[in-house]
């Protein structure tokens, strides 16, 4: 049975799933048994539509790309349009929320309502908003036990590259005490582009935008609270150690000027925006902040918008995973990856 998908938000990542659900039909069908059916996107500006026996996706994205608005989507008979975002959640056929609207980093609302919203009907929701899984974490993933939904977040750290699903899966039973990384795509970029071709800040910074990898508001990457949000889920999800967002000190990438990165260049060193946890007698202390890192350094060499993070075990010692941090297909893909665990899972139960 196909799993019916509807969309809260339908941005860069949204696309990007949609576009992969487009070309990877046939792929998934055959290699993973996995079919997918958008029945419902409803998006805050781009308009909302609703159709119980699904939308057809090439449809959606050419009306989109042509007209900038889900509105010219073709009328058929049995098309609903207009319902806002938690009428969609709450009275579509979809089974699984798609919520990609955008990362609010001061309440993590509307999208912890979305969610919410979501569990009380039973459905399950993937997500790459950060809000709801930092601020929210524990109370959001008991909700979703209570009610059998899967409450799926792969995207929030580092786009697709699996930093929640590898240490869960492959470092299970490590107690992981320590983790650091570059977490912020749009920083990383920013700062190799001043560093590799003198591109001004303010220029480095619309190449982001222009790629999609920052936040609706770019504040939150510079200034550090979208690394501060990851890290926070970190230590919640991959730590098993409760942290909250006022408990990480915090300071972006935005007093760096070209010369500092000159200077740091000269010196053989390269200025990267750093997160760190570390569990310390049982608590968790954890901070944002720029540092100049010497050449040696593995996160030193972590360019563009790729992110990496290294991951301190008592077992198994280092391990450092490196890959994307952000973008369109990047971090459509993790939302996939979520849908394929789903899939899987029911495969499993109808055995
Ligand atoms: N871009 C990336 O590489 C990554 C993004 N993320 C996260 O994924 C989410 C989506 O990112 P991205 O696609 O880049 O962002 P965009 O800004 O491109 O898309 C977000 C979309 O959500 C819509 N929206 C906002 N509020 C609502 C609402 N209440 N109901 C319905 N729609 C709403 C916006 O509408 P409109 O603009 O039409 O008003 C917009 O179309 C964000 O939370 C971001 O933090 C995570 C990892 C990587
Ligand atoms: N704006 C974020 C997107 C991914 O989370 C970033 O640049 O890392």
């Amino acid at each position: 049975m196909a799993h019916k998908l509807a969309f809260i938000g339908f941005g860069v990542v949204g696309q990007g799933l949609a576009e992969i659900l487009r070309d990877k039909k046939e792929a998934l069908k055959q290699n993973e048994g996995f079919e997918a059916e958008i029945v419902a996107i409803s998006d805050l500006m781009k308009g909302s539509i609703y159709h119980p026996g699904g939308l057809d996706i090439s449809t959606v994205l050419q009306v989109l790309q042509e007209t900038g608005s889900l509105e010219n989507y073709p009328e058929r008979p049995g098309l609903i349009r207009g319902w806002d975002s938690i009428r969609t959640i709450k009275d579509t056929n979809a089974d699984t929320i798609i919520e990609v609207s955008y990362t609010d980093v001061k309440t993590g609302q509307p999208a912890i309502d979305h969610c919410k919203a979501a569990f009380e009907k039973g459905k399950n929701v993937v997500m790459t908003n950060k809000g709801p899984v930092a601020l929210a974490y524990q109370e959001l993933s008991e909700m979703a036990q209570r009610h059998g939904a899967y409450w799926g977040f792969e995207g929030t750290v580092m786009s697709g590259t699996p930093a929640l699903r590898m240490p869960a899966a492959a470092l299970a039973g490590n107690d992981i005490t320590e983790i650091r990384g570059i977490l912020n795509g749009t920083t990383n970029y920013i700062l190799t582009q001043m560093e590799q071709d003198g591109v001004s800040y303010e220029a480095a910074l619309k190449e982001a935008q222009e790629l999609g990898y920052a936040e609706a508001d770019p504040a939150s990457d510079v200034e550090g609270y979208d690394a501060r949000y990851k890290i926070v889920i970190l230590s919640n999800h991959v730590m098993n150690a409760p942290l909250s967002v006022g408990e990480v000190e915090c300071k972006g990438i935005t007093g760096i000027t070209l010369q500092d990165i000159e200077k740091a260049k000269a010196e053989g060193k390269s200025w990267k925006l750093i997160a760190k946890a570390k569990k310390e007698n049982g608590k968790v202390i954890a901070s944002i902040a720029p540092e100049k890192l010497d050449a040696e350094d593995p996160l030193a060499s972590i360019r563009g918008s790729v992110n990496a993070i290294t991951y301190q075990c008592d077992l198994l010692g280092t391990v450092t995973l490196s890959g994307a941090g952000a973008g369109k297909i990047e971090t459509g893909f993790s939302l996939l990856i979520d849908l394929i665990s789903i899939n899987r899972e029911r495969q499993l139960i109808s055995i």
